[in-house]
């Protein structure tokens, strides 16, 4: 079977500048995938590229089987390729609730069109009551989303991305500024909300980073230095020389 996703070839520059060259990568159904390197190594340029922001100088975007350079990231995101919701497609002064409620629906209209707007709804309301079980957060999803904490609102973005059932969720550092703690709950939820879902996971967390992840893919100057497990790409040198360095001691 072939994979999930699989990125061929890609390369991007803005203007003289080379930001991703030849960078080749495959992602499994279920596998939780950790891209790391130091600060502009292309990690979020190549996000960009998957998800339709950016369009890419060279090579091909394949999800599910079947090639996506064309489409847009909505598209994209219909099909289940998804990234953290979009900050701008939140409504502060609503209830988290009712953002995912809208966020649902929306999915829902998609896949179920053929039921009718009221079976949609319902089957999209009992989802977000699912996710909002399985966060853990007080309050219920109540609460208005500027007034979320914190840590509370990188839930709430991780449930938003949730809300669209995807396939495949790129996460760009979800858990920045969260205590390990609460960045290992982050996590769970998404594998306690579907097991089947594939991971891609930016993050500087070197902890969270080899503490989750099946697979690590290391990115340096716009290349992809090394794909490996934990143990492999801890233990390789390139990879210290360029990032890791004592952090991995
Ligand atoms: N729209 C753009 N125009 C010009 N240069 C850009 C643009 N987007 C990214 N870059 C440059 O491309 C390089 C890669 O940036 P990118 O954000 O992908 O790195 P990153 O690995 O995600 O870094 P970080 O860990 O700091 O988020 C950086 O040098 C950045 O300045």
């Amino acid at each position: 079977m072939s994979p999930l996703l699989e990125i061929a070839g890609i390369g991007k520059s803005f203007g003289a500048f080379r930001a991703l060259s030849d960078i080749s990568l495959a992602v499994e159904e279920g596998e939780t995938l950790g891209l790391i390197g130091p600060n502009g190594a292309g990690k979020t340029t190549l996000f960009n590229v998957v998800t339709g922001f950016l369009r890419p100088d060279s090579g091909a975007v394949r999800f599910a089987g079947a090639p996506v350079d064309r489409l847009p990231p909505e598209k994209r995101a219909a099909l289940g390729l998804v990234r953290t919701f979009q900050k701008a497609m939140v409504f502060p002064a609503l209830s988290l609730r009712e953002n995912l409620a809208m966020a649902a629906r929306q999915r829902a209209g998609h896949g179920l069109r053929w039921l009718g707007a009221r079976t949609c709804h319902a089957e999209a309301d009992a989802k977000v009551e699912r996710l909002l079980a399985e966060s853990g957060l007080p309050r219920g999803g109540g609460e208005r989303m500027a007034d979320l904490s914190y840590g509370e609102q990188r839930i709430a973005d991780l449930l938003m991305a949730l809300a669209l059932e995807p396939r495949l969720l790129l996460l760009d550092e979800p858990t920045a500024g969260l205590s390990q703690a609460e960045a290992e709950r982050l996590l769970r939820i998404v594998r306690r909300h579907d097991s089947r879902t594939a991971l891609v996971l930016i993050a500087h967390d070197i902890d969270i980073v080899f503490g989750h992840c099946d697979r690590i893919a290391v990115m340096h100057l716009g290349r992809l230095l090394r794909t490996g497990t934990p143990q492999a790409v801890r233990a390789d040198a390139a990879v210290r020389a360029a990032y890791l360095g004592s952090l991995a001691d």
